[in-house]
């Protein structure tokens, strides 16, 4: 009897990421959040393909004796004890390009949703009411935009930005080679008292959990607007919305939250909040990318063959 190795997906994946699998694994599905059923299914499990929302800890890789591979369909390994991993003989591989560009996107999307109050003049107008001076916006062109943290999406962000006028100050004390052209470097404090708009694009790690707290939400101009893309918990939300209910700072827009899935937080109350449920990466190309990237080296690493000849 030929045995196919198994391939557990945890995460939803595109569908083209799922046909590209093909017909030499088996795949199995988990709810990946839904704890017993992975610890019961990853046991059997000779690869496992998640996204953001499946913690990929020691119980879980204890649990896993016969795993090689696990795959993450896309940028942030915070889900995964990479280390852990490491010393158990697992490959952890991610898909670093795959989404940045729909990540910048969104940055920019909820930057000028901010900029210009669409939510709560949405929200107002469904309700029956034409408020136009209560959601009198402002201008982006001549202002100044912070982005912490200038990688893949940071840069992204940045020259998206500079296209509607802005100019770009930036903090990124681990950043090699040069900045982009038209990018000022600043310590953080600089950044915060400069920037009208605050945009995070950083890794969570023991470093920059809580990165902006009160101290550095009390150094940001009370006209400004932070904007989280990148993890819950850089932020710490408890000084976020006590900085925004005092007017310390005048808005927010996050796409991320320290607890996920976050559907209560008196952040969520706030009128001066623009939420989004982690959509940064939720675009269909992003998604085909990020599962086809970590597909392909699923197989590779099963099989020990070139991915070029694997996936169609
Ligand atoms: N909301 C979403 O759907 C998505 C969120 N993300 C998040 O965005 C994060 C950033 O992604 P990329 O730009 O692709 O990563 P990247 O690795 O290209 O860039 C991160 C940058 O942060 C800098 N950095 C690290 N520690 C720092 C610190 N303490 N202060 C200032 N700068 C620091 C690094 O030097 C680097 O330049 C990911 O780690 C992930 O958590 C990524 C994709 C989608
Ligand atoms: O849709 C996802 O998997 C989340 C994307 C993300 O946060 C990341 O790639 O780091």
């Amino acid at each position: 009897m030929n045995i196919r190795p198994i391939v557990l997906v945890a995460d939803p994946l595109s569908p083209v990421a799922l046909a590209a699998l093909g017909s030499d694994v088996e795949v199995r599905h988990c709810d990946g959040t839904d704890r017993p059923a992975l610890l019961a299914a990853v046991e059997r499990a000779d690869a496992l393909l998640v996204r953001s929302a499946t913690r990929v800890d020691a119980e879980v890789l204890d649990a896993a004796s016969r795993l090689k591979f696990i795959g993450r369909a896309g940028v942030g390994l915070d889900n995964v004890d990479v280390p852990y991993a490491t010393l158990r003989g697992v490959a952890v591989v991610n898909a670093p390009a795959a989404n940045v560009v729909s990540a910048a996107e969104m940055t920019c999307a909820l930057i000028l949703a901010s900029a210009r109050r669409l939510l709560p003049a949405a929200t107002a107008l469904r309700r029956g009411r034409w408020e136009r001076p209560r959601f009198t916006g402002v201008e982006l062109s001549g202002k100044t935009l912070g982005v912490i943290g200038l990688g893949r999406i940071g840069t992204l962000v940045a020259e998206r930005m500079a296209a509607f006028g802005m100019d770009i100050v930036a903090h990124d004390p681990h950043r090699e080679g040069g900045c982009p052209d038209g990018v000022k470097l600043l310590s953080l404090q600089e950044l915060l008292h400069r920037a009208d708009v605050v945009t995070v694009h950083l890794p969570k790690n023991a470093e920059t959990i809580g990165l902006i707290g009160r101290a550095e939400l009390a150094a940001m101009k009370p006209t400004a607007v932070l904007v989280n893309v990148a993890r819950g918990g850089i932020v710490d939300e408890r000084a976020l919305h006590a900085a925004l209910v005092s007017g310390q700072i005048s808005g927010a827009a996050l796409d991320v939250f320290d607890r996920e899935p976050c559907t209560e937080s008196p952040l969520l109350e706030l009128d001066n909040v623009t939420p989004t449920p982690h959509l940064g990466a939720s675009t269909s190309e992003a998604q085909d990318r990020a599962g086809v990237t970590v597909v392909e080296a699923a197989l590779q690493a099963l099989f020990d063959r070139p991915a070029d000849s694997l996936v169609a």
